[in-house]
Order: C-alpha cells, then sequence, then structure tokens
C-alpha cells in the first residue's frame, strides 16, 4: 500500500470543509476549553489526539533510544494513515517518549545477519515510512525532544517544522557515513531540500551530526527552546499552520515535495535491490557489526 497521500489524495478541499473548526482558527476551540481527547496506541506508538485543535500529538515508545524495527515503521505508517483518515485530526506533533532520544534511527541489528528476503521487507517498510509522512496532507511538526542520527533526522527532516529541545548533549545528523553505509538518494533529497546542494554533500560526506546551535545555524532546525517548552511551543506552533486554508497550504506541500516523492516512487523495486545487494556485502556487514561493538564498548 503505497502511501502517496500528497499525490494521490485529491482530498483537500473536502477535508476542508469537513472540518470542524474554525476555519480562521483552528485552534481556536482548544483555547476555549472544549476539550475532547481520544488517545489510542499501538505497541509502540502513543497517540492522543486533540478533537477541539484537530492536533495528534504522536509520541514513538521503543524504549529504549527508539529505534525504527520493522514493528515500529509498520506502526508508525499504520498511525499516520489513520488519522489521515480521521476527519478530526489535521495536525500531527511528532515526538519522543523516550526522555533524551528522539530516535536513534534505524534498528541496526534489523539489518544484521538477516536474510535478502528480511532484508527486502524492511527497507520497502522505510520507504512506506518516508513516503507516507513526507507525503502527509496534515501539518507535521517535529518536536525533537532528544537526540537524533540517521533515520531519526530523516522523520524530523519529513515533517515541516521543526523544534529542537536546546541542550548541548543533542545532536542531529545523517551520520550513515560513520557507520559505513550510504543514505539513499530520498534521504539526500529530503536534505537537499531543507540545506542546499553544498551543505548536504559536505553533511552526508562526513555523517556529520550537529549540536543544536549549529543544526539551527544550518536550518535543519528551525527553533530551538528550553527542553520543557518543546510541546508547548509545538502546539503554538501547529495552531498557526492550521489557520492557513488548508487546500492552499496541501497544494503547495504537494507542490514542493511531489518530484522527490515521485522519484522515489517510480524506483522503488531498484531502490530495494540496491539496498538489499548493498546491506548483504560481508564488507558492510563487517562494518556495521564493528560500529555495534564500539556503540556497545561506551558503556563499559
Ligand atoms: C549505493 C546504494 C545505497 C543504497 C542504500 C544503502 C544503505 C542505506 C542503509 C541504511 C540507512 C540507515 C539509516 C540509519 O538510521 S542507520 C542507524 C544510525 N543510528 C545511529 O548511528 C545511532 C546509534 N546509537 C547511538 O549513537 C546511541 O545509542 C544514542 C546516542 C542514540 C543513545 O545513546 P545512549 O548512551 O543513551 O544509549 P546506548 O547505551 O548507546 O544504547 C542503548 C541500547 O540501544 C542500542 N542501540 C542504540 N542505537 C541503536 C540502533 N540504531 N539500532 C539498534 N540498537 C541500537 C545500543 O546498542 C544499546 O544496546 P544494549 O547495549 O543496551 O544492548
Amino acid at each position: 500500500m503505497a502511501a502517496l497521500t500528497l499525490l494521490r489524495r485529491g482530498s483537500a478541499p473536502a477535508r476542508l470543509l469537513s472540518g470542524t473548526l474554525n476555519a480562521r482558527n483552528p485552534c481556536i476551540g482548544a483555547t476555549q476549553g472544549c476539550h475532547l481527547r481520544r488517545h489510542f496506541s499501538n505497541n509502540k506508538i502513543l497517540v492522543e489526539l486533540d478533537e477541539a485543535s484537530g492536533v495528534a500529538i504522536m509520541k514513538l515508545n521503543n524504549p529504549p533510544v527508539n529505534s525504527l524495527s520493522l514493528e515500529l515503521l509498520t506502526e508508525f505508517c499504520i498511525t499516520i494513515e489513520k488519522l489521515e483518515m480521521d476527519r478530526s485530526c489535521r495536525g500531527v506533533i511528532l515526538t519522543s517518549a523516550a526522555p533524551k532520544i528522539f530516535s536513534a534511527g534505524l534498528d541496526i541489528t534489523e539489518m544484521c545477519g538477516k536474510s535478502a528476503e528480511h532484508y527486502a521487507a524492511f527497507w520497502r517498510a522505510v520507504q512506506e515510512l518516508w513516503l507516507t509522512l513526507y507525503g502527509s496532507n496534515m501539518v507535521t511538526i517535529a518536536a525533537i525532544n532528544g537526540t537524533s542520527p540517521a533515520a531519526g533526522c530523516l522523520m524530523a527532516m519529513c515533517c515541516d517544522f521543526r523544534i529542537m529541545a536546546d541542550n548541548p548533549k543533542y545532536t542531529i545528523g545523517l551520520n550513515e557515513t560513520q557507520l559505513g553505509i550510504v543514505a539513499p538518494f530520498w534521504f539526500k533529497d529530503t536534505m537537499t531540500n531543507i540545506l542546499g546542494h553544498r551543505l548536504t554533500e559536505q553533511s552526508l560526506q562526513l555523517g556529520q551530526m550537529y549540536t543544536t546551535p549549529e543544526a539551527l545555524k544550518i536550518g535543519l532546525v528551525d527553533q530551538l527552546v528550553p527542553e520543557d517548552k518543546v510541546q508547548s511551543t509545538a502546539a503554538a506552533v501547529i495552531c498557526n499552520w492550521l489557520a492557513v486554508p488548508a487546500h492552499a497550504r496541501q497544494i503547495t506541500k504537494s507542490m514542493m515535495r511531489k518530484q522527490n516523492i515521485e522519484r522515489l516512487v517510480n524506483h522503488r523495486e531498484a531502490d530495494i535491490d540496491n539496498f538489499v545487494n548493498f546491506i548483504g556485502k560481508d564488507s558492510i556487514q563487517k562494518s556495521l557489526q564493528v560500529y555495534m561493538d564500539r556503540l556497545k564498548q561506551r558503556k563499559q
């Protein structure tokens, strides 16, 4: 089920008309105290949907580090699709339930010592996450409350706006080369749209993880706030985004992202084959193993 919401759903006006929210200020219900909250969760994703504001808070909940396992990736896509279909939801704040870690990126154990079939299924799920989140009609805000390497950074980059906790210990970036692996073209395209070509090239070659002031300076994140203000800032920012007429905002988002999305959709199977061939190589398996061993040794 390819999730290509921005391209395949001509539903912007319908969603706008059927919305339960005040068209001028979609968050007005929330400020007037008529809160109707729905909670639902899969195993690894917690969701709280405030029907008054139309905003869902979606928390990654896969301790200890929110690594993106096949199970989490699958639940993630199901959750976004469910919210996308829910007329009372128009925006999502993506954050972490784990203290200090937004997401450690892809679960490296899913890419080590497994069969080609497993690698293919895993990579398809990674693609699906990107297609679903990057292609979402909803307003998406990343409330980055911790460190966010690799696919953790990718998830944040898929969102419309990034707010990060200003903590000197937190870092964010696409560090794939540090693991001896290569960020695929659609990771690269996503970053290029945010940072531009030169900075993306440098960032990807070095596998650079940025401190929070560095990330703000280069535009990888849009706003830094004290740790305890991340959620409230995200709530305020999403209200501003939701105040824009939805059909116009959605069509604009689609226009900006369509080319990148189509590129993956048109090369999806080849991209899976590339990944399976690449990740199955002995030299790459060895690099990943060395990286995992180093992670574990850091603690001793
Ligand atoms: C030319 C063709 C190209 C085609 C494409 C080919 C390839 C593309 C391939 C892949 C793209 C991948 C993108 C990714 O996302 S790769 C993942 C990158 N992630 C990282 O580098 C993060 C690694 N983790 C850390 O740096 C730290 O753990 C972190 C800072 C997040 C947290 O530190 P902390 O000290 O709090 O916690 P730890 O003790 O280090 O970790 C706890 C526990 O969790 C394990 N772990 C950490 N990260 C991962 C992970 N990503 N996957 C699996 N497991 C992870 C860690 O080993 C500890 O385990 P244990 O010792 O308690 O058992």
